[in-house]
């Protein structure tokens, strides 16, 4: 196994045929695995896809984990995160970046020196970041070092474009209780250098409502009723990286966020029971009436041949 990233672009590569102009935008996910397919890595490159986009993926840490909890975790070498960065920047490039799970102050610090590396967009604005401050799972499994809390409030936050803490999330990174008014967090949030901070409204009494505020003083408030279902394993990595997927074809944060909570108050209700505990949000909600029952079935183009 090499991981050189001092290769030059083309130096003894194959031509590649069939310049298909790209088709969508690139999306980076930095984050964990999760080995039941509901959350972290696997639901962010399912929400990406969902919303057309190409999506991209630099791992964190593994984990064992299913719908009941999180059994194990192992957080990465900083060289095997450093190395799957330079893969996908240098070669294929990035529209934006979504990060989630990130286990230790280490690996924080390593993220955050590695976003100054990635390249201004043509008109020289910076390449959208999506924060999702993960501290644990639903269950209450621990998904960050307590001491990490204090990497991802002084390098991280500055470097967001939109940060997208739960309550817990906002309680921790701000200090406050998480009984604190979503104002009141998302105005500590913005004080610590976020360009725009998302409180969602997942952990709530009543109402699903989430507040973004700007530094600039805007203000949008995106409200949904609470849906009755328990299987919403995934709801945060979901919600983080439609996002981004929206900012990488060029929505602004509002349009993109309008985006995501319109796609969540369909994926939501559709969560399914997968397992003896929490199943998952379904990210594909939008396609079963044309998927046909039990999933998708080849056209004549592609039977396989028998024998
Ligand atoms: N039961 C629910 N009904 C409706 N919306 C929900 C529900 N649970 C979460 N959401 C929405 O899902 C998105 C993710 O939020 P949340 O669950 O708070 O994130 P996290 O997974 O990080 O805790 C938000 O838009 C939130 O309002
Ligand atoms: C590897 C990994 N990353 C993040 C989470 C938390 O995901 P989230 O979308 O907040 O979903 P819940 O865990 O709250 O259901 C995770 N569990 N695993």
């Amino acid at each position: 196994m090499t991981t050189s990233t001092e290769d030059s672009a083309s130096a003894g590569r194959p031509a590649v045929r069939g310049a298909t102009p790209l088709p969508t935008a690139r999306v980076l996910t930095i984050a964990g695995t999760d080995s039941g397919g509901g959350a972290g890595v696997p639901a962010d490159l399912k929400a990406m896809m969902a919303l057309g986009t190409h999506g991209m993926c630099v791992v964190t840490a593994v984990t064992a984990q299913n719908s009941i909890g999180v059994q194990g975790a192992w957080p990465l070498p900083v060289e095997a995160i450093r190395g799957q960065f330079r893969s996908v920047v240098d070669d294929i490039g990035v529209d934006a970046i979504k990060t989630g799970m990130l286990a230790s102050a280490e690996i924080v610090g390593t993220v955050a020196e590695l976003l100054d590396t990635v390249p201004r967009r043509e008109d020289g604005s910076r390449v959208p970041v999506v924060v999702d401050p993960v501290a644990m799972s639903k269950h209450g499994d621990p998904l960050l070092d307590p001491e990490a809390a204090a990497s991802v409030r002084s390098l991280l936050v500055p470097r967001s474009t939109v940060i997208t803490p739960n309550l817990p999330e906002a309680a921790m990174l701000t200090g406050l209780g998480a009984g604190a008014p979503p104002a009141i967090l998302a105005g500590a949030l913005l004080e610590l250098g976020a360009e725009w901070v998302l409180i969602k409204g997942g952990h709530r009494e009543g109402d699903a409502d989430d507040l973004l505020v700007s530094y600039t003083g805007e203000r949008h408030l995106f409200r949904a009723p609470r849906e009755d279902n328990t299987h919403t394993h995934g709801t945060g990595c979901t919600m983080g990286s439609l996002i981004a997927a929206g900012l990488g074809q060029g929505l602004t944060v509002p349009e993109a966020v309008g985006l995501a909570k319109r796609f969540m108050m369909g994926a939501i209700p559709a969560g399914y029971a997968l397992g003896a505990g929490i199943g998952p949000v379904d990210p594909l909600w939008h396609l079963r009436g044309a998927l046909g029952e039990g999933g998708w079935t080849p056209g004549p183009g592609l039977q396989v041949a028998a024998g």
